[in-house]
């Protein structure tokens, strides 16, 4: 008696067997990544790029700009002192023509003659009072003709006027007598100027020059004095008045302000009225004493002009703040270093252009870092693109894995390990189709165990299951591999016979139910044994596969009347 072992393999079933582990696809690779996610490589490398284009674009910008400021700033500074050069020349040119105007009416005859004469009767005019005096000096005879001289050099070199003083310093002429310009004041005959700068200094030195408000006409003005000596003795001097306001006239320069200072600081003359009078800054002189601001310049007290350093000066720059204007300033001696002219030029334009470079700087760093971040992102996406289709690729290799898996399950039988009755009927139908369209003969065997229900109700279910599992592989092992065997359900087993005719299916089914009716199964130290029936029939042209199964159904169904544990042959003729 043959004993069989049991086997769990598969033969002639077509397939691999199925493991009971399925493969389940990774699924994290589809989750969205964390909104913490860790700073990675590529960010890091943006970062770094982001910091060092700041670090250079910042410093360059400031370089940049800084430069382009100090540049015009430094060209503005050029201007300005070129301005004040040449406006000095011209003030120069004014004081010179009025010095020199001194100098030549302190030779002239009449002159000479009316102070000699008028000196004569020095003690007599010191006695007398100033009205007195003057109405003595008006009958004096010389009087009128250097009125005259005196009013028509006013008018035609445009003066404010010429005065003549004798030794004593009394005035003896002047031009505001015979002045044909609206302005008439009485004028200074018979004032005396012992006490005035510009007569001591020429008395001592031969000329004498100064800054003053006059007293009778307070108008601010400049004094330039000119001795007349004769025969190695001083006689008197002539004094050529200039009106320090008209110094200015027709001097205004676009954006830019000049003053006219003097060695006290105090500003004589401006393109700016509001400054006159003035100090410039005791960061640059100290003020004058309040006697000499009296004497001088008729005043009590005086404001400072407010010339601050600007926030914005640098020790290469030199820029101040004057009125809420920053400015360049150049400073400038004239000739008798007796007045300095302050000439400033506002820069306001250097400055808007260095706010108008930061923005345009800040708008090139902005689109910068905003070029570096899409590069960054758009390398991200990039990144993760590829990553996707990686990992999309490897779940699809995973799930086709599972999915091939699955159909091995599906078309395998779980128990025996030979197909599935869905699986065989599904073949079965290829075959057929197979055999018609290449007119091959095809048998079909159907095969069921004998009494069955005894094993299970004697041995239990679990006997009854090695059973059917004993009964499949003796089916496999009869079979040849080209052979179609599937378990139909329960106990009954069907197989397809694949070029075979009818005596070739009789002979397998009769050494199949041989092998059933003396193989032994050991059970849990039981030796079962049974016997099977088998039906058997062939295709007909044309017959459809369920009738194919019908036909071997009824085989089957003969072999089981004829008392079981035979081979029924159902010829299978459609009826
Ligand atoms: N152990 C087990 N029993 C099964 C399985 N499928 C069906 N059965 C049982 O098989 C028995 C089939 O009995 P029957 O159809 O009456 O046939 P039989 O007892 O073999 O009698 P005959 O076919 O007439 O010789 C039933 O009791 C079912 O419960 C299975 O997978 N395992």
């Amino acid at each position: 008696m043959k004993t069989i072992k049991k086997i769990s393999t598969s033969k002639a079933n077509g397939h691999s067997t199925a493991s009971k582990q399925l493969l389940i696809p990774n699924i994290e690779c589809y989750r969205k990544p964390h909104a913490l996610a860790p700073f990675r490589r590529l960010q890091f490398i943006a970062c770094i790029f982001a910091v060092i284009w700041l670090m250079v674009s910042i410093f360059t910008s400031a370089k940049v700009i800084d430069n382009n400021f100090q540049k015009s700033i430094s060209e503005q500074q050029q201007k300005a002192n070129r301005e004040a050069t040449f406006i000095a020349q011209l003030i120069d040119k004014e004081l010179h023509t009025a010095e020199q105007l001194a100098i030549t009416l302190s030779h002239e005859a009449d002159i000479l003659t009316h102070l000699q004469s008028t000196n004569k009767h020095a003690q007599l005019l010191k006695d007398m009072a100033p009205a007195q005096r003057q109405e003595f000096l008006k009958q004096h005879p010389p009087t009128a003709a250097v009125n005259n001289l005196f009013g028509r050099i006013s008018n035609d070199v445009d003066l404010m006027s010429v005065f003549l003083l004798d030794a004593s310093a009394n005035c003896i002429a002047n031009s505001y007598l015979t002045l044909s310009k609206t302005y008439k004041p009485k004028g200074c005959l018979g004032s005396n100027y012992v006490n005035r700068h510009y007569f001591q200094q020429a008395k001592n030195e031969g000329h004498g020059r100064q800054f003053a408000v006059g007293k009778k006409i307070p108008i601010p003005s400049l004094f330039f004095a000119h001795a007349s000596i004769k025969e190695e003795i001083f006689i008197g001097t002539v004094v050529v008045r200039l009106n320090a306001n008209r110094l200015m006239d027709g001097l205004k320069l676009l954006s830019a302000t000049t003053w006219v200072v003097d060695n006290q600081g105090i500003i004589i003359s401006s393109t700016d009225k509001s400054s006159i009078f003035k100090h410039i800054g005791e960061q640059f002189i100290s003020k004058p004493p309040p006697k000499e601001l009296q004497d001088t310049y008729a005043l009590n007290t005086i404001t400072q002009l407010g010339i601050r350093p600007s926030a914005i000066n640098s020790h290469l720059l030199n820029l101040w703040d004057i009125n809420n204007q920053t400015m360049v300033i150049a400073r400038i001696n004239t000739q008798g270093q007796d007045f300095k002219i302050w000439h400033a030029i506002d820069v306001k334009q250097s400055v808007t252009l260095v706010k108008q470079n930061w923005y345009l700087a800040a708008t090139i760093i902005i689109a910068g870092l905003l070029l570096i971040l899409m590069v960054e992102r758009a390398s991200d996406y990039h990144q993760r693109s590829l990553s996707h289709l990686d990992n999309l690729a490897r779940v699809n290799r995973t799930l086709e894995k599972a999915s091939s898996e699955l159909y091995a399950i599906a078309i395998t039988d779980h128990l025996t390990q030979i197909s599935s009755r869905g699986y065989f009927l599904q073949r079965l139908e290829e075959e057929v189709a197979r055999a018609h369209l290449e007119e091959r003969p095809l048998c079909l065997l159907q095969i069921d165990i004998d009494h069955f229900k005894k094993i299970n109700d004697s041995l239990g279910h679990a006997a009854g299951d090695a059973a059917i599992s004993h009964m499949a592989n003796l089916c496999r092992e009869t079979i040849r591999d080209a052979d179609l065997l599937g378990r139909m359900g329960g106990e009954e087993f069907s197989i397809s016979l694949i070029d075979c005719d009818i005596n070739k299916a009789m002979h397998l089914a009769e050494q199949l139910r041989h092998a059933c009716e003396h193989s032994v199964l050991n059970f849990n130290h039981h030796t079962i044994r049974f016997t099977c029936s088998i039906g058997v029939t062939c295709l007909n042209a044309k017959q459809a596969p369920d009738e194919l199964l019908t036909a071997a159904d009824k085989g089957l169904y003969m072999a089981k009347n004829s008392g079981r544990n035979c081979v029924k042959y159902n010829s299978n003729v459609p009826t």
